[in-house]
């Protein structure tokens, strides 16, 4: 399967955002994108997901994938306990008996089974920011979509789930699509690395890593 974003142009009013983006993300690899704050790389990843429109261009090999999105902060349904909140997303997924199993597995992969059965406010932001990335790898998708989610974590918790991303990506094969502001994250954690100029945004350089 080819990815590819190809000359994306976005207006919000006036506002150019983004400027004639073009990308190829290579499949099963970790594309990072880097680029100062407010060039518009949510409004990229929300275009690329298909949640926001462009105005002109073509997003390639997206389309009628399933795609899982990791935001800025951790999305989880409070009311909900762990063991809920990733089975709501797998519901009808796949068959009602294979979801506990598939739960556990996560859950073990990433020493959080004792937590099975605890409330996101029980949890510290770290562990909640976790049990996020484990449901959206848990999800049978094949794009991984993450908006800086490493952002409101401390530097203790930032390492721990940047490691258990990492371990997660050799489990499972996944297309990933991450935006950050840190270089080093991009490093660490990318096969490819796109920066973004700002004002007009667009691709200033391409690095392999
Ligand atoms: N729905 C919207 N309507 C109007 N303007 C918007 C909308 N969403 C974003 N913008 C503007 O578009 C620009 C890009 O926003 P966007 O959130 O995509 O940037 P970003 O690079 O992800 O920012 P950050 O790094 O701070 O998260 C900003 O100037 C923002 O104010």
């Amino acid at each position: 399967m080819k990815y590819k974003a190809i000359d994306i142009v976005k207006y919000y009013g006036d506002l150019k955002v983004l400027d004639g983006i073009t990308i190829d993300f290579q499949p099963n690899k970790t594309t990072c994108i880097l680029g100062p704050s407010g060039c518009g790389k949510t409004t990229f990843l929300n275009i690329i997901a298909g949640l926001t429109d462009m105005d002109s261009g073509e997003i390639i090999g997206f389309e009628n994938q399933h795609i899982s999105y990791v935001f800025q902060e951790d999305r989880l349904i409070p009311w909900k306990n762990v063991k809920e909140n990733i089975g709501f997303v797998l519901k009808g997924k796949m068959p009602e008996s294979k979801i506990e199993a598939t739960i556990n597995r996560y859950l073990k992969l990433v020493n959080l089974e004792e937590y099975k059965y605890y409330y996101p406010k029980e949890l510290s932001g770290g562990m909640r920011q976790r049990i996020s990335i484990l449901r959206a790898f848990a999800y049978p998708s094949n794009v991984l979509i993450m908006d800086e989610p490493f952002k409101s974590l401390d530097i203790n918790n930032k390492q721990i789930v940047m490691d258990f991303f990492k371990e997660l990506m050799a489990a499972k094969n996944r297309t990933c699509i991450m935006v950050t502001h840190d270089m080093e994250e991009a490093f660490t954690l990318g096969d490819r690395i796109v920066i973004l100029t700002d004002k007009p945004t667009r691709v200033k350089e391409i690095i392999e890593v």
